[in-house]
């Protein structure tokens, strides 16, 4: 790829390509008569914190898919880290990302460690088998852990911990490999209040982080945009309705027309609230 090769795909502005983590130009996924997402423009910097929203079917995690290198489009063409999916071997690529998703958590033994589940990511295995972990590794998981305020859960089995517990857990995996994008796939589904609370502050500290990977986070809800998020993706029926900055496009009227609904949007501080508008 040209140094100073430049694009407006996406964000409607020029940025120099290499700048790039994701870049999706006119993409489609179909299976059988079915469109996951049609016309997909989207592209994300090094230093941008995504949040990908939209109603359940919006075509959310097929964005995420393609962005981890985990699904190739139909037609249009996806680069990841400066990859083109489809002329790259997508097993070189993939720990180049730190992928957390519901997926993945259901894969994971539950008599595993948490250190184990967090250290074997080095190894792109899921439960630890007869890998040989360095000293710096172990040290690095429960750094890690310790960043995500579960240090003191390092020697349970994963089974044993709590739905928020877990989420934090294979965050502190994702970002073992020290990945160059984090995608987050509804980090906070099925969390109680408190439990949200804590992971939004801890995915905020992540997102002010300067040293930390660009990060996209898929949610359905505005309340969960961790504050330090900077840009968003707004989907509807496998269509984008709006993207950019994220002030500019967290609007009653593009979040209305993104769920189907009259909504008010309510803003505290960094936070985001909405509710029907009856
Ligand atoms: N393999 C498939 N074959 C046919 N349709 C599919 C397939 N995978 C997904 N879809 C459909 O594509 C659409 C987008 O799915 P996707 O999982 O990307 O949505 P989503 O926004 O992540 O939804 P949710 O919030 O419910 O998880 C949905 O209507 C889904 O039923």
């Amino acid at each position: 790829m040209s140094t100073n090769a430049r694009t407006t795909a996406g964000h409607g502005w020029e940025v120099d390509v290499d700048d790039l983590v994701i870049r999706m130009d006119g993409v489609s996924v179909r299976r059988a008569a079915n469109a996951l997402v049609t016309d997909v423009d989207w592209s994300v910097e090094l230093d941008e914190r995504w949040v990908v929203l939209g109603p359940n079917g919006a075509g959310k995690t097929t964005v995420l898919k393609l962005a981890g290198a985990e699904m190739y489009p139909t037609t249009g063409a996806v680069d990841v880290l400066g990859e083109r999916l489809g002329s790259t071997n997508v097993f070189e690529l993939r720990p180049r990302i730190g992928l957390c998703s519901a997926a993945l958590a259901s894969r994971m033994p539950a008599e595993e460690l948490v250190r184990d589940v967090v250290v074997s990511a080095g190894y792109a295995v899921v439960g630890r088998w007869n890998e040989d972990y360095d000293h710096i590794d172990t040290e690095r998981a429960e750094e890690l852990l310790r960043g995500m305020g579960i240090a003191e859960l390092a020697d349970r089995p994963f089974g044993t911990l709590s739905e928020g517990e877990r989420k934090r857990a294979l965050i502190a995996r994702a970002l073992m490999t020290d990945p160059e994008m984090l995608l987050l796939d509804e980090p906070a589904a099925g969390l109680d209040l408190g439990g949200r609370e804590e992971l939004v502050a801890r995915l905020s500290a992540l997102a002010l982080d300067p040293d930390a990977p660009a990060m996209t986070l898929v949610t359905h809800h505005v309340e969960e945009i961790p504050p330090g998020f900077t840009h968003a993706l707004l989907l509807r029926e496998g269509g984008v309705v709006a993207q950019g900055l994220l002030d500019d496009v967290l609007t009653e009227r593009n979040l209305s027309e993104t769920f189907g609904q009259d909504l008010r949007l309510q803003r505290t501080g960094d936070r985001y609230f909405a509710t029907r508008r009856d």
